[in-house]
């Protein structure tokens, strides 16, 4: 069974006002499959494994049965990140957006201060720059944002390249962590080599499902925050298991992303109690699936959605028999 779901967000996030995607169910579940629209049809590929590893297959066993989450606050005004802090379900640490187009450092700071204060002087905060700095801009900002934060945790892939962040990881006490590097890089040990981060944040979609992520971690073998890709609970239960799954957890993990939603695809969202995720795997049900369906609430996107799904597939089909391997158990399930 595949559903296309579509739901406004409650926030402004990536410049994304709605999030939409397709839910797949299979013999182990329901996986998700939701690239952003600004990924192409190859990168897609590893979100398609992502989602049939969730269905198919299921996922390694829960070394812990609670996550502890951070809130992620989106680029907005200080009134507005206080109360998303103050609503996170008691996270003790807080992911902010920062190097938002149109927005100036004095906005910046002034966010940061909202944070502190709602969260209180034990609380951790961390900021997302998505690799909008360059080398000199990133550590002059990061002496202000750092001050205004009453510390920084760690600074998210503060440039685009790996060079750009193993620079800037030189020039500041400030750790730096690699996301844009590690999950659309066409060679995540890049990071390594270049000693450009002190954590890897891994996104169980874009790196192909929880078993890949494992692996990678484990080569890898720093820290690891794991993060959403704005998934629904059906995409995030994938992030929860992976960060259940990992041997060592060091960092809260951005898989709080559910607040961000204005509807979710199941009755008791993956949310945060006192900070962290209970371990588990929410199911849909008919009525929540109804709320959601994209095609009744925007045929047009749900239409969008069914013809990747068969492009993706048929890619992924087209792979699988060019190495010579048996095709799909599930030949054309999903589309
Ligand atoms: O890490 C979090 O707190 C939430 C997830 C998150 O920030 C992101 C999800 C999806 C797309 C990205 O732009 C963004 C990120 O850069 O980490
Ligand atoms: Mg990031």
């Amino acid at each position: 069974m595949v559903h296309v779901y579509s739901t406004p967000l409650t926030t402004r996030f990536r410049g994304l006002d709605a999030r939409d995607g397709v839910l797949l169910e299979g013999e182990a579940g329901w996986g998700e499959f939701s690239p952003f629209w600004d990924y192409d049809d190859a990168e897609a590929l590893a979100w398609w494994r992502a989602a049939r590893e969730a269905a198919d297959e299921g996922w390694p066993a829960a070394v812990r049965t609670r996550v502890p989450v951070n809130v992620t606050v989106p680029a907005t005004d200080p009134e507005r990140a206080r109360s998303i802090v103050l609503a996170s379900g008691g996270c003790r640490t807080a992911k902010v957006k920062v190097a938002e187009r149109g927005q100036t450092l004095s906005d910046e700071i002034a966010r940061l201060e909202a944070v502190r204060d709602a969260l209180g002087p034990g609380g951790s905060i961390r900021v997302d720059a998505n690799g909008a700095w360059g080398v000199d801009e990133a550590v002059e900002r990061l002496v202000h944002l750092d001050r205004a934060a009453g510390g920084l945790e760690y600074v998210e892939q503060p440039c685009a390249d790996v060079a750009g962040l193993a620079a800037v990881r030189r020039r500041t006490h400030v750790p730096v962590a690699a996301d844009e590097s590690v999950r659309r890089a066409e060679d995540p040990f890049e990071v390594v080599r270049q000693d450009a981060a002190d954590i890897i944040v891994l996104k169980v979609q874009p790196l192909g499902g929880v078993r890949a992520c494992l692996e990678l971690a484990e080569q890898v073998g720093l820290p690891v925050v794991v993060s959403s890709a704005l998934e629904s609970s059906v995409g995030l239960a994938a992030g929860v298991a992976l960060a259940a799954a990992l041997p060592r957890l060091d960092h809260a993990c951005g898989l709080a992303t559910s607040q961000l939603l204005a509807h979710d695809v199941v009755p008791e969202p993956l949310l945060p109690v006192d900070g962290d995720i209970l371990v588990g795997r929410p199911v849909p049900t008919a009525a929540t699936l109804a709320a959601t369906d994209a095609r009744r609430l925007s045929p047009d996107v749900a239409a969008r959605w069914l013809e990747r799904v068969s492009r993706v597939e048929a890619l992924a089909a087209g792979i699988r028999s060019s190495r010579g391997t048996s095709t799909t158990r599930r030949d054309g399930a999903g589309a």
